[in-house]
């Protein structure tokens, strides 16, 4: 895991960089206006794309410990700040389980005016990953399974939990959902998490 020393301010500067992007997407995904508009529009941001590429790493931010003391992963594709690809998340741990609340936007459909099951599995792969890391079993996803119990809405704000619920030397189990408000689940997922070889002895316990 390399940790890199970079500025507060500068991450700041590319989270509000990756929001604007999101923004952009979202407007990207819903817009209306007229085929000059379009042709335009993609022009100015072919230029824009080029003045960032004046300057460029071969992957995104690595993980790094924030200033409050806790381990961060801006460039993730699930909870980094600093990827526009990310909603992001905001995970809280406790103990045994990691908890966060989403509200997808159109940009995840999959089905009609419903959330793509590929973007709930990878929430709730990531929620069940950071349950078994707050357990103490930081692992790889070596199998996730999926019910998709009714179709998960966009725009509406809803709740993804998991939890560990065992181990068994390298490997550990946890089971989560993504669920109304209320608790009404709408996705189930049970996930075997695997602690690479490599990552032994990085991790107290291991
Ligand atoms: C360090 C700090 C990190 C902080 C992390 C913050 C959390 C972030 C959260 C992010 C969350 C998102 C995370 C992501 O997105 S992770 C990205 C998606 N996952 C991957 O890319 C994983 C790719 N696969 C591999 O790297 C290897 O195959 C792994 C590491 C999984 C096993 O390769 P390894 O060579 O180590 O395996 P082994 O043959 O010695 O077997 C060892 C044991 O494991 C059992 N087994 C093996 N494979 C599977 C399987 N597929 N399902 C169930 N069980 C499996 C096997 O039976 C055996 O059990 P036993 O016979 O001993 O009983």
């Amino acid at each position: 895991m390399t940790m890199e020393l970079t500025p507060e301010s500068r991450l700041a500067a590319h989270c509000e960089l990756a929001q604007q992007t999101r923004d952009l997407m979202d407007a990207v995904a819903l817009t209306e206006v007229k085929e000059d508009e379009l042709l335009a529009v993609t022009a100015e941001l072919a230029a824009l794309t080029e003045r960032l590429r004046a300057a460029s790493r071969a992957t995104p931010l690595p993980f790094d410990i924030s200033p409050d003391g806790n381990l961060r992963h801006l460039g993730n594709a699930v909870i980094g700040g600093a990827n526009p690809m990310a909603l992001p998340l905001v995970v809280e741990m406790d103990g045994l389980t990691a908890r966060a609340e989403v509200t997808f936007r159109p940009l995840h459909e999959g089905p009609p005016n419903g959330v793509h099951g590929g973007i709930s599995a990878m929430v709730l792969d990531h929620l069940l990953g950071q349950a078994a890391a707050a357990a103490g079993f930081p692992g790889m996803t070596g199998t996730l399974t999926l019910r998709y119990l009714r179709p998960v809405p966009y725009g509406t704000p809803l709740v993804a939990t998991a939890e560990h619920t065992r181990a068994e030397g390298r490997k550990s189990w946890a089971d989560g959902r993504i669920a109304l408000p209320d608790g009404t689940p709408l996705v189930e997922a049970s996930g075997v998490f695997v602690m690479p070889t490599a990552w032994l002895g990085r991790h107290p316990g291991t």
